[in-house]
């Protein structure tokens, strides 16, 4: 030790070698036989040094082992990624699943969700499934964007289910939000053949069901609902619903709940979301499509959000084969699809028209035809609607005429055609139509009619379709690009169409100058009766 003294303040033993050297000399003791006791202070120099050295290579040795094996790691993360088509933004992004099994190994999911999902048959999680569900179950908040039909629905139902483990009667712990009465219908059917067993209990808000619901709702853990009926029960006095006990807040087809306006529910959303005041709360936004508004919205409000995104952005799903077919003008279209059925179609088909009006207009010829067909719009009840979409589940109706009430998130299994009728007024709403087929794998077929009067947006429609590898006219994509000001009023408004009917055009004015005649003359009489 003298020697070692001496070379400390010559500097050369450094604290590290001397602690190693310490650490080290019970094995020395041991080695005492094999290795002769050093003698001059050069030989302990020699010896505390080679050892030092070696020991310093060691741990080298060790640290590059680490990094070559969390290079591999992350290579296999990255391949993974890279495989499915998924970009993922943020920081401490978590690992993308290999597989549903990761879910028990990893995050400790319950055997009875595991089984669930195996029940209804999911056997490998979708690329937004791979990315989403551990975020989620990592407590980000998230923003997800993968094509339509893609699994985004489980996606956050299997996170909130294991969260929320078992029922407890704080109230509302999980909120999910849709546009629409059928979309949060199926949500909420969703989660109660993912949650089977789990002993959760779910809600949806339906106009059916007696004012004073809100009584009841502590004996519920999750709440699916439209921001409209949800809005409806927060204005009662008293408060018909309580949302301080929600954690996780779902906006699914976000960028539609975040429009302004008639057709948006901005304002609803930002009272909903205010109520959802715990510090505990998380929240998800999820659609096939996003705007720029949402996302720097997302990115300004959500507590460090990680972002996913599968496949390019605002595009349409690669599964279904797109078509567009000039029918010149609107009588064409009737004479098209009339073709396009007597030719044989394979039900189910869907058929998006514009509007509620024009819905029941093709309703009205194509039954006279004697097709099996309905239609859905917001002109009927509920109990009318549900019925429908029932029918059409059922296979008893083959074709279904709807609005953009049917666009976004319905899940019909095994939809072969999408007609679009009446041309979508924004490449965002076509997007969301063709995504009613061609779904979770599957392959699908979509028909868009186009006139004179819609080539305005045709140039978007068939950009969308070349990056899905469908080809279009060349001439369909050098047109002139209306300006941003002009899409945007498109997509809000939608054009003037005569009305669809087989009758020519003279007949029909003739038969409304006499129905016009007949309501003046009944006017008349009114007055005489009241006079
Ligand atoms: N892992 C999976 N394996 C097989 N099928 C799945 C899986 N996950 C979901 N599905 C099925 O895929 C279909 C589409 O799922 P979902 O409705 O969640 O799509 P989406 O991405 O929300 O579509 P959209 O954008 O149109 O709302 C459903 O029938 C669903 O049951």
């Amino acid at each position: 030790m003298e020697g070692l003294q001496l070379f400390r303040k010559l500097g050369v033993v450094d604290s590290e070698s001397e602690s190693n050297s310490e650490s080290d000399s019970s094995s020395s003791e041991d080695d005492s036989t094999s290795e002769p006791e050093p003698e001059t202070e050069l030989q302990i120099l020699g010896t505390i040094t080679s050892k030092g050295t070696e020991q310093r290579r060691e741990k080298k040795k060790k640290v590059k082992t680490k990094e070559k094996l969390a290079a591999l790691h992350q290579e296999e993360v990255n391949r993974i990624r890279n495989q499915h088509k998924i970009h993922i933004y943020g920081t401490d992004k978590p690992e993308p699943l290999k597989s549903f099994d990761d879910l028990v190994t990893n995050y400790k999911m319950s055997d009875v969700i595991l089984k669930n999902i195996a029940k209804i048959g999911y056997t490998e999680p979708t690329p937004i499934q791979r990315q989403t569900i551990p975020a989620m179950l990592h407590r980000r908040e998230i923003m997800a964007c993968a094509p339509t039909g893609s699994g985004k629905t489980a996606a956050f139902i299997l996170p909130i289910i294991h969260h929320l483990g078992k029922h407890s009667k704080h109230g509302f712990r999980a909120l999910v939000l849709a546009p629409t009465r059928e979309l949060a219908k199926q949500i909420y059917r969703d989660f109660q053949m993912i949650s089977d067993g789990t002993g959760l209990k779910l809600h949806y808000i339906d106009k059916t069901v007696p004012e004073n619901e809100g009584k009841s709702v502590k004996k519920f853990d999750i709440l699916v609902s439209t921001p409209n009926r949800l809005i409806y029960q927060l204005n009662q006095d008293p408060p018909q619903i309580d949302l301080h006990t929600v954690e996780w807040l779902i906006v699914d087809e976000s960028d539609k709940l975040f429009e302004e306006g008639k057709s948006g529910f901005r304002d609803q959303l930002a009272v909903i979301y205010k109520a959802c005041d715990s510090k505990n709360v998380r929240r998800g936004m999820f659609s096939a499509t996003f705007a720029y508004d949402v996302e720097q919205w997302c990115r300004l409000n959500l507590d460090n959000v990680i972002q996913v995104n599968v496949g390019a952005r605002n595009s349409a799903t690669q599964t279904v084969e797109q078509e567009l077919q000039f029918v010149g003008t609107e009588f064409g279209k009737l004479f098209a699809i009339r073709e396009i059925i007597h030719k044989g179609i394979q039900p189910p088909v869907l058929v998006f028209v514009q509007s509620k009006e024009r819905a029941q207009e093709l309703f009205n010829e194509l039954i006279y035809d004697g097709m099996n067909v309905d239609a859905i719009h917001s002109g009927k009840t509920q109990a009318q609607r549900d019925e429908v979409v029932m029918k059409f589940r059922l296979g008893k109706v083959w074709i279904l005429i709807c609005t953009e009430l049917m666009g976004r998130g319905i899940d019909f299994k095994g939809v072969n055609l999408v007609i679009n009728y009446d041309f979508p007024n924004s490449a965002i709403t076509y997007i969301h139509r063709i995504g009613r087929t061609g779904r979770a794998g599957r392959s699908g077929k979509a028909i868009t009619f186009f006139t004179e009067d819609d080539k305005i947006n045709l140039r978007s429609i068939a950009n969308i379709m070349v990056e899905a590898g469908c080809p279009v006219p060349p001439y369909m994509l050098q047109m002139k690009k209306p300006t941003k000001k002009k899409r945007r009023r498109l997509a809000k408004r939608v054009p003037e169409r005569e009305h669809i009917s087989t009758a020519l055009k003279a007949d029909l004015e003739k038969a409304k100058k006499k129905r016009d005649i007949i309501r003046k003359s009944e006017v008349t009489e009114d007055r005489r009766f009241y006079s």
